[in-house]
């Protein structure tokens, strides 16, 4: 948990049956809607990570991209998207993961980063870790170093951040949710 992370779990909705039944879906649209939860949001994620020495945020398609570009700008370092398939325009490595709700790919621009560069790969949210888990492996194959995995919120009887954990990654959540909550 961080700083801010009960509060802004008080402000995540909850809609049930959503996008098919038996999915409770987290919706941090509330979050983004009002300017002092946003503002702490992004500001959890800048304490954590202002003495990291990081070169880039990696951050994934598309809900990533909403708390990895501020993020990055607060921190100083680059922005990197990692894209759900077919959207990147140059050369591209690819990799194919499952959802909690069906299965997809997400690919990185070949030339987004040097060796050695210390990245952090974020995300809205962590449930079976598949995404997660094939963004890391992108930046790894691309010969980043994977300084973290952050996420909004954590899921962790869906045993994503485990699977990540195990795959050797650390993972910080703003908060996290039981299905029951
Ligand atoms: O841990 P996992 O089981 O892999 O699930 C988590 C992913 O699922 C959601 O993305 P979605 O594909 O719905 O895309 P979106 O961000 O474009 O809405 C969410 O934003 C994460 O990226
Ligand atoms: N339960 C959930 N809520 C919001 N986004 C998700 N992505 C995958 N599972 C999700």
């Amino acid at each position: 948990m961080s700083i801010y992370g009960d509060y802004i779990k008080s402000v995540i909705r909850t809609v049930p049956d959503w996008p098919q039944p038996g999915v409770n879906f987290r919706d941090i649209t509330p979050v983004l809607q009002n300017r002092s939860a946003f503002r702490k949001l992004i500001d959890s994620f800048v304490h954590r990570y202002q003495d990291s020495e990081l070169d880039a945020i990696a951050a994934i398609d598309a809900r990533g991209f909403i708390i990895g570009a501020p993020v990055a700008y607060e921190l100083g370092c680059s922005f990197v998207p990692v894209r759900k398939k077919g959207k990147l325009p140059f050369k591209t490595i690819s990799e194919t993961y499952t959802l909690e709700y069906g299965e997809s790919a997400v690919e990185l621009h070949s030339d987004a980063f040097r060796a050695n560069d210390r990245i952090l790969v974020m995300d809205d949210l962590i449930a079976t870790g598949g995404t997660m888990l094939a963004a890391a492996k992108l930046i790894q194959r691309s010969g980043g170093q994977v300084v973290e995995t952050a996420t909004i919120i954590d899921l962790p009887e869906l045993g994503g951040s485990q699977k990540i954990q195990e795959a050797g990654h650390g993972v910080f959540a703003v908060c996290t949710f039981l299905e029951n909550e």
